[in-house]
C-alpha cells in the first residue's frame, strides 16, 4: 500500500482552505520566534551580561526572550480558530464522499441482500473519518509546534554557531532518511495490523451471531479455533509492526544523542581553536536539547503513529469513497430469474489425487420439477446435493441456477435461493414456531399453520402444547422422525425457489414421507430428494440413478426397462 490515494484524498477534502492554511502558517512562525531566538539571546546574556559580570545585561537579554515569549504564546492563542476553520469541516466532507460511496454501491447491487447491511458499513466508516479529524486536528496542533520549534532550533544554530549547525544538521538529515526511508515499511505493516483487527471483528461477528448454530452444532472448540487463529494471526502482525518501529533508536541516535556529544566533547576546541565564546556553546546545546531533541523525540514516537494512522485511515476512506467499478458478478445477480438447475459436463473429487466421486456428470432439472437421486451407498449422492448448492465447487464443468453459473452468484443469494435439508435434523433450542421460520423469520401465523399441516406435524405440535412450545437443546423429547418433520415443515414455509432434500425423510415411515414429499413438490418450485426410498423415485418427474461407470438419467419406468441396477434397487427396497 502506498500514502498516495491517502495524500490524494486529503488534497481534495482540504482544497479551498488556502486562506486557513495560509494563516495557520504565519501564526506558527510567529509561534516559532521564541525557540529560533532562545540560543542567540542565551549566549548575549551569558557573553554579555553573566560572565563579564554584568547581572543587569544579562537578565534584561533574558526579559527580551520572556518578551518574545510572550509573542510566542499570542501566536499560539491565534493558530486554534484557522486550525478548527482547516479540521472541522474535514469531517463533514468526508461523511458526504463516504454515504456517497455506499450509495453509489447500493444502487449497483440493487436486489442483493447484503446491501442491506450497507448502513452498518457508513456507521464504520464515518467513525474513521472522525477519527481522520481527531488525528489531522492533533496532527496539525502538536507536530506542527514541534516541528516548528526544530525548524526554528537549527536556523538559530545556523547563525550562532555556523560549524557545530554544519555537524548537527547533517547528522539530523541522515536521521530523518532513515526514519522517512522506514515508513514505507511501517505503513505496510500497520496496514495488516488495521486489516487484522477487522478480521478479528468479522469472525466474531459472524459467530455471535450464529451463536445458536454454533451451540446446536456442538461446534465451539470450532469456533473458538477460529476466532483464535484470528487473534494469533493480529498478535503475530502486532509483533511484527512492533520489529519495525525499533528504527526509532538509531533515528534517535543519529539525530538527537550523537549530536548533542558531539557539540559537548567538541566544546572545549571550539572555544580554543574555533572562536566560538562559551555563550555560543552554551546557546548551541539549548537550541539542541529544548527545540530540536522534543521535535525528533515526537516526530519518531507519537507523530510516527500519528502519521501511520492518518495514512491507513484515510487509505480507508479513499477505498471506501472510490466509486465501485461494475463487476461481472454483479451484473449476474441481477439476471437470475428462474430457477433450474443445470450440472454441465461436473467433475468433482475431494482432492487433486483422490478419484472423481462425479464425473463428467450432465442434468437439467427445469424449473418446477421434481428430481429423485438414487444409487448404492457410496456413489456420491450427498456430493451431488453439495455440488448443486454450490458447496462443493467442481474442479471441472460448471453448475447453472437460472441459467447462471454458481460461481458468479453472490453466496448470500444462492443461500437465499437454494434449502438444503440433511439427514441430520438441525434443531435448536428455543420455541418450536422459531425452529420453523428459521428460514423465513416473516413468515405470519397462517403461514406456519400451513406448513405445519402440509407436511403432517400436527400432531406433534398438539403434543407439546402449540408453537410456542420450548425445544430444549439437543432436541428434548422429539423423536428423529419429528425433528425431521420440523425441518420438512421449515423447508416448506421457506421462500427458497430450489429444495434439495439429502435423505431428510430417512425416519419417516412411508405415509408420512409419501406426505412430506408431495406437500413439497405441491408447493411450486424445483425439488430435488436424495431418495432414501425407491417411492420417493415413482413420485419423482426425472431419476437420476448414480453408479459405475456411468449415471443414468430418465423415469422411474424407463429405468426399470433399460437398468439392470435400477430393477434391482426396485426389488431391494420393495423386499
Ligand atoms: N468430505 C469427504 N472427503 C473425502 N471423501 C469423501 C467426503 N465425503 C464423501 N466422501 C467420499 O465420496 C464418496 C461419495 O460419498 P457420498 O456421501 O456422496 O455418497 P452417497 O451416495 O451419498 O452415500 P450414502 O448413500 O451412503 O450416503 C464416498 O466414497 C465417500 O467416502
Amino acid at each position: 500500500m502506498t500514502a498516495a490515494p491517502a495524500v490524494r484524498l486529503l488534497r481534495g477534502h482540504l482544497r479551498g482552505r488556502g486562506r486557513a492554511l495560509r494563516r495557520l502558517a504565519a501564526w506558527s512562525a510567529v509561534e516559532g520566534l521564541p525557540p529560533f531566538a532562545s540560543g542567540l539571546l542565551l549566549a548575549r546574556a551569558i557573553d554579555d551580561g553573566f560572565l563579564p559580570g554584568r547581572p543587569a545585561t544579562g537578565l534584561a537579554w533574558l526579559a527580551a526572550l520572556a518578551a518574545l515569549q510572550a509573542l510566542g504564546a499570542l501566536g499560539t492563542r491565534r493558530i486554534y480558530p484557522w486550525l478548527a476553520e482547516t479540521v472541522e469541516p474535514l469531517r463533514d466532507s468526508l461523511v458526504g464522499a463516504v454515504v456517497a460511496g455506499a450509495v453509489h454501491r447500493t444502487i449497483d447491487r440493487a436486489g442483493d441482500p447484503l446491501a442491506a447491511g450497507a448502513g452498518a458499513g457508513v456507521s464504520q466508516v464515518t467513525e474513521q473519518a472522525e477519527a481522520v479529524r481527531a488525528l489531522l486536528g492533533t496532527a496539525l496542533r502538536n507536530m506542527r509546534q514541534m516541528l516548528a520549534a526544530g525548524i526554528a532550533a537549527m536556523l538559530g544554530l545556523a547563525l550562532l554557531a555556523p560549524l557545530p549547525a554544519l555537524v548537527v544538521g547533517g547528522s539530523v538529515a541522515l536521521a530523518l532518511a532513515v526514519f522517512a526511508g522506514a515508513l514505507g515499511v511501517q505503513v505496510r505493516r500497520y496496514r495488516v495490523v488495521v486489516r487484522h483487527a477487522e478480521r478479528i471483528g468479522e469472525t466474531a461477528a459472524v459467530i455471535v451471531q450464529g451463536v445458536r448454530d454454533v451451540v446446536a452444532c456442538a461446534a465451539e472448540p470450532r469456533a473458538a479455533r477460529t476466532v483464535g487463529a484470528a487473534v494469533d494471526a493480529q498478535a503475530e502482525a502486532l509483533r511484527s509492526f512492533a520489529r519495525s518501529r525499533l528504527v526509532r533508536i538509531p533515528v534517535l541516535v543519529l539525530g538527537v544523542h550523537l549530536p548533542l556529544l558531539a557539540l559537548l566533547a567538541l566544546a572545549p576546541r571550539l572555544v580554543e581553536q574555533d572562536g566560538l565564546t562559551t555563550g555560543q556553546v552554551a546557546g548551541a546545546v539549548g537550541y539542541l536539547v529544548t527545540g530540536l531533541r522534543p521535535a525528533i523525540v515526537l516526530l519518531v514516537d507519537a507523530g510516527g503513529t500519528l502519521l501511520l494512522s492518518l495514512v491507513v485511515v484515510l487509505g480507508r476512506l479513499a477505498e471506501v469513497c472510490a466509486e465501485p467499478a461494475a463487476t461481472p458478478g454483479a451484473a449476474a445477480r441481477l439476471d437470475v430469474t428462474s430457477y433450474g438447475i443445470e450440472a454441465e459436463h461436473v467433475t468433482f473429487a475431494y482432492s487433486p489425487d483422490a478419484e472423481p466421486v462425479l464425473s463428467d456428470l450432465s442434468l437439467h432439472v427445469p424449473e418446477g420439477t421434481h428430481l429423485a437421486v438414487v444409487g448404492p451407498s457410496g456413489t456420491g449422492k450427498s456430493t451431488l446435493a453439495n455440488v448443486l448448492t454450490g458447496l462443493a465447487p467442481p474442479q471441472g464443468g460448471r453448475v447453472t441456477l437460472g441459467k447462471v453459473p454458481l460461481a458468479d452468484l453472490d453466496q448470500t443469494r444462492l443461500r437465499s435461493a437454494v434449502t438444503l435439508i440433511p439427514q441430520e435434523s438441525y434443531v435448536f433450542a428455543g420455541t418450536l414456531r422459531e425452529n420453523l421460520v428459521y428460514l423465513r423469520p416473516d413468515a405470519t401465523a397462517a403461514e406456519v399453520d400451513e406448513a405445519v399441516h402440509a407436511v403432517g406435524l400436527e400432531e406433534t405440535v398438539q403434543r407439546l402444547g402449540g408453537h410456542d412450545a420450548r425445544i430444549p437443546p439437543g432436541g428434548g423429547t422429539l423423536s428423529q422422525g419429528e425433528r425431521q418433520l420440523v425441518t420438512l415443515a421449515r423447508a416448506y414455509l421457506s421462500a427458497a425457489p430450489v429444495t434439495i432434500l439429502d435423505e431428510a425423510t430417512c425416519h419417516l415411515h412411508p405415509a408420512a414421507e409419501a406426505r412430506a414429499e408431495t406437500a413439497l413438490a405441491e408447493r411450486g418450485g424445483t425439488l430435488i430428494v436424495i431418495a432414501h426410498r425407491i417411492s420417493s423415485a415413482e413420485r419423482a418427474q426425472q431419476v437420476l440413478l448414480l453408479d459405475d461407470p456411468a449415471p443414468l438419467l430418465g423415469t422411474h419406468d424407463s429405468l426399470l426397462a433399460d437398468s439392470p441396477l435400477y430393477a434391482e434397487l426396485v426389488g431391494h427396497w420393495r423386499t
